[in-house]
């Protein structure tokens, strides 16, 4: 994939920046997993300590999309490990962001995927299977739709 120049795009849409059309994500993120860029339609998901969900989504095919997932920031345990990490690759998406933490980081650098993440927790999420897919999501005061 050619890398794209973020700074370029930015100064060449002042006018989408300040109507909202394009919004940049503030840089609360720690990079994790080979991948250092990387760009494709999202499907979003909203949690909050439990990632059944984020499993169920990793099951189908990526298509080369990025998995957007908001859990409210949680300090408190990871939604993504070593695990899920496999899956994503093995099912092709390009990409996991989570609004909160991972986990089984040696494991997730291992996987052919990008990953960001506020931290790492060791502590596992809840299984409950609460949660909401496809939905516009707010990460850290930005709008995030299906498919953008
Ligand atoms: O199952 C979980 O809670 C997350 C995890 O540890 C993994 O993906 O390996």
């Amino acid at each position: 994939m050619a890398t794209l120049a973020t700074t370029e795009i930015c100064d060449t849409n002042t006018t989408l920046v300040g109507s909202g059309g394009l919004r940049v994500l503030p840089p609360i993120f720690q990079g994790y997993g080979p991948s250092r860029a990387f760009s494709c339609p999202i499907t979003t998901l909203k949690v909050f300590e439990d990632n059944v969900l984020v499993r169920q989504l990793l099951e189908t095919k990526g298509e080369g999309r990025v998995l957007v997932i908001d859990g409210g920031g949680s300090m408190r345990c990871a939604l993504v490990g070593g695990n899920l990490g496999q899956l994503a690759q093995n099912m092709g998406w390009a990409g996991v962001v989570v609004n909160g933490c991972i986990r089984d980081v040696d494991e997730i650098n291992e996987c052919d995927i990008g990953v960001r993440a506020l931290a790492s927790h060791p502590m596992k999420s809840n299984k409950k299977g609460v949660g909401e897919k496809h939905v516009p999501i707010n990460v850290a005061g930005t709008l995030i739709r299906e498919g953008e």
